[in-house]
């Protein structure tokens, strides 16, 4: 074997593989041995990683004869999917955790596995150490998944559970994440969605047997969430996460409906939904199917040693599959369904209005959401005079009709500002 990259999840990988070698070699039945690992730094001082191991020849090192299987954790576009490339092409199978490019051009890779007949496993890449892409892969190929909804990204579902809880500040819980490993080598990757985005475009396209890519996903990150929402969602008695939602949209017929929706963006969901009680870096998907019924995943999402987990449990599939010379499954995306526009997603909106405190106010607020029609479920005025503001919870509607009504909202003279515009999501709040 290969190790590519031995950074959090590279240096926990070569723990497990040294401290747990004689289970493996049993479970496997023959033994796991690393014939090199690729680095960048060899001076840097890695714990428990053997420096005669190391070499900053990469490709030297994927088209090594003696190498059979590649783990690749460096992330990132390039090197990797190059690397990954001349491993297939060599014959070698590959582990990743790399979610960037899978969602990026996991269609290259595919068809590179196909090509050479090797193996391509990634359960690492969504939701950490939870075993969710096996699941979708396998154990739920034979039913019909309509959604999957869950909170995949451990770094902005910390910074948000700091948020809530202890009021903290945005800064600060993020260094904390960064400090816990759980963030990407570049945080804008976690708290602008792109990594969520990604594993929204790994689950759609498992899901949905369709091929789905991160440009195919509407994505909005934390960085706009305010204590003023935090603040609104706890007044409703609910709480912000930042959810990936893959969604089959129906159709008036047929089985596979009109499209599909994938999405990610923060959204207020009640404090009694079970996804509200994932705190700190912990994810939860929501996988709902025909018969299957409702599934729900719950686990370490990140972090060095709940990836290695992923990883290992990934080297010992494909090692056994070498030994007993039959190849895992490899993804078929006959679907072809088309992504949906943002627009056409029916969502509810929460909003908070600043409004001059005055007979009428009330009602040219409600016209700006009839002439969109949008329809409202609640509406509730908070405080009097200069402090008055209206909180409205709407129906269903087109995501595009809500956008122009808040738009519309903004240019009203009775409405000063308009302090908070959240999704809501799971059930009716
Ligand atoms: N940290 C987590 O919680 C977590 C969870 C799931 C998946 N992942 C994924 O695992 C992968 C690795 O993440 P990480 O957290 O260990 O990142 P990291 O930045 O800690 O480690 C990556 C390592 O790769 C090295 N590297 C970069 N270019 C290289 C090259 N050309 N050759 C050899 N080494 C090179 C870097 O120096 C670094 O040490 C990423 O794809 C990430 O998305 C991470
Ligand atoms: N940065 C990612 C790592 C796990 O993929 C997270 O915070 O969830
Ligand atoms: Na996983």
């Amino acid at each position: 074997m290969a190790l590519l990259g031995c950074g959090v999840v590279g240096t926990e990988v070569v723990r497990l593989l040294r401290e747990q070698a004689g289970d493996l070699a049993a479970r496997v039945g023959v033994p796991l041995e690393l014939a090199g690992i690729a680095v960048r730094r060899p001076e840097r001082v890695r714990e428990g990683v053997p420096r005669e191991l190391l070499t900053t020849d990469a490709q030297g090192l994927v088209t090594r004869d003696d190498v059979d299987i590649v783990i690749e954790v460096i992330g990132g576009i390039e090197p990797a999917r190059t690397l990954m490339l001349e491993a297939m092409k060599t014959g070698k199978s590959v582990v990743t955790a790399n979610k960037a490019l899978l969602a990026e051009d996991g269609a290259t890779l595919f068809a590179a596995a196909r090509e050479y007949g090797a193996d391509l496993y990634y359960e690492a890449s969504v939701a950490g150490a939870i075993p969710l892409l096996r699941p979708l892969r396998e154990s739920l190929v034979g039913d019909h998944v309509h959604r999957v909804l869950g909170i995949v990204n451990g770094t902005t579902n910390y910074i948000l559970d700091q948020m809530d809880t202890h009021g903290a500040g945005f800064n600060e819980a993020l260094e904390e994440a960064q400090a816990l490993g759980y963030a990407e080598a570049d945080p804008t990757a976690d708290v602008e969605g792109f990594d969520a985005a990604a594993k929204a475009a790994i689950l759609a396209q498992l899901a949905f047997h369709t091929p789905v890519t991160a440009a195919d996903v509407h994505r909005e990150g934390i960085t706009e969430v305010s204590a003023a929402d935090v603040a609104g969602a706890k007044e409703m008695n609910s709480v912000v996460k930042l959810l990936a939602i893959c969604e089959r949209v129906p159709a008036a017929e047929g089985r596979n409906g009109r499209g599909v929706s994938v999405r990610v963006y923060p959204a207020m969901i009640p404090r009694s939904h079970p996804l509200a009680s994932v705190r700190e870096a912990y994810n939860a998907v929501f996988v709902e199917a025909e018969s299957a019924g409702s599934l729900m995943f719950y686990g370490a999402g990140a972090g060095g040693a709940p990836t290695a987990s992923a990883v290992l449990g990934d080297l010992v599939a494909v090692a056994r599959n070498l030994r007993g010379g039959t190849p895992g499954p490899v993804e078929v995306t006959y679907a072809k369904l088309p992504v949906l526009p943002m627009g056409e997603t029916r969502t509810r909106y929460y909003i908070q209005l600043d409004v001059a405190d005055r007979s009428g106010v009330l009602a040219t607020v409600a016209e700006e959401f009839a002439k969109h029609d949008v329809s409202i479920q609640a509406v509730r005025q908070v405080g009097s005079g200069e402090d008055a503001q209206l909180v409205v919870v709407t129906h269903r509607a087109a995501d595009a009709a809500l956008t122009t009504t808040v738009e519309r909202l903004r240019s009203l003279d009775d409405v000063r500002e308009v302090a908070s515009v959240m999704r809501v999501e799971a059930d009716e709040v």
